[in-house]
């Protein structure tokens, strides 16, 4: 197993109540599995994953992938998750290739989706800017549109909320993510205003901790998805205290593809809807998760739109965004032969 380091910088910041996404670091992953190589990545996120130093850490202290991906904490889950990441990825994806199939259908036993509807995310900004970017997403074929909030005044962002309504028409789905900003009295006041405009999901009202706060904000018309805290406090807590609608499953926060698809799962079992997202991943990280996204029984439309938003990239995107869906690259593997100058060790 080797890992290289790569930094890329996004086009333009993406700005949300948690700061602004500037550039994403991480570590392209290869595990060699007789002779064919699989690809990973570790891009870590703090807030999602371990630090960029803990996560190359990790990954130079690993001589196994197995016993690496065997290590759990006493919750069943990652500390490095990102590194997990990477490891799990690129084993899989030798795997995959050796078996000659398609990495979702790898990971799956079931029917593959052949494409993936996707998300635009409309970063934190003025009313303006927030309309400009939906009329944007709109015009570009998108179906689905997710909007930051909670960096403004509650006010301004439920104007911002009433103006994408009104940019996007009645047969665009709505999402609104607060990653975190509100108290629990102006988060209930938000989500009464996305339940009025018919938003489907507010992402993260509250603090990653507030499990209970989040059970009480359910059933307001307007559903409750929960990202930070499923990798903070994890999938069992969060499934046993029936605290949300929709898990947003991020794979790099979560430890992997197969560990992201076991959390769907687990989720499906008690009713609960997951849409897989990136942590504005790399292509390879990009990718993977389409697969996990192709490989869910049910399918919401997925926060994986976010290629566009790096200035540059890994390699050429095998599965770019057309008309708001992904086509799943068909294998072996994440992508036949289109990462074969990244298989190559510098
Ligand atoms: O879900 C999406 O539309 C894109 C991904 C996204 O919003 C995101 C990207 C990086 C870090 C955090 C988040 C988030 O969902 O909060
Ligand atoms: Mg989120």
């Amino acid at each position: 197993m080797d890992s290289e380091s790569f930094s890329l910088a996004l086009r333009s910041p993406l700005s949300t109540a948690a700061g602004s996404i500037r550039r994403r670091d991480g570590f392209l992953v290869r595990v060699d599995r007789d002779g064919v190589i699989g690809l990973g990545e570790s891009t870590p996120l703090p807030g999602w994953t371990e630090s960029h130093e803990e996560c190359e850490a990790t990954l130079a202290a690993t001589q196994d992938p197995e016993s690496m991906l065997a290590e759990t904490d006493e919750t069943g889950r990652s500390r490095r998750p990102a590194a997990r990441h990477g490891v799990e990825l690129a084993v899989a994806d030798a795997e995959a290739r050796v078996a000659g199939k398609s990495l979702a259908a790898f990971l799956s036993d079931g029917a593959i989706a052949e494409t993936v509807p996707v998300n635009a995310t409309v970063g934190d900004g003025s009313v303006d800017a927030t309309v400009e970017a939906t009329c944007e997403a709109v015009d570009g074929g998108f179906s689905a549109l997710k909007v930051k909030v909670g960096a403004r005044d509650p006010d301004v962002d439920a104007a911002r909320l009433r103006a994408v309504r009104e940019a996007a028409g009645d047969g665009v789905e709505l999402r609104a993510d607060a990653n975190g900003a509100w108290d629990v009295e102006t988060a209930t006041r938000m989500l009464d205003v996305a339940a009025e405009l018919d938003f489907s999901y507010v992402e993260q009202p509250l603090d990653a901790d507030d499990v209970e706060g989040h059970a009480e904000l359910r059933g307001r018309g307007v559903g409750v998805a929960l990202d930070e805290s499923l990798a903070t406090v994890g999938p069992a807590r969060i499934l046993a205290s029936d605290a949300a609608d929709v898990l947003v499953c991020k794979p790099m926060a979560l430890g992997g593809p197969i560990r992201t698809l076991d959390v769907a799962y687990q989720a499906s079992e008690r009713g609960v809807d997951a849409v897989v997202t990136t942590t504005i991943d790399a292509v390879v990280a990009r990718v993977g998760a389409v697969h996990v996204a192709a490989a869910l029984p049910e399918r919401l439309s997925c926060g994986l739109a976010t290629g566009s938003m790096l200035a540059d990239d890994l390699a050429l995107d095998p599965a770019p965004v057309e008309g708001g869906r992904v086509r799943v690259p068909a294998g072996p593997g994440l992508a036949g032969d289109t990462f074969s100058a990244l298989r190559e060790r510098s």
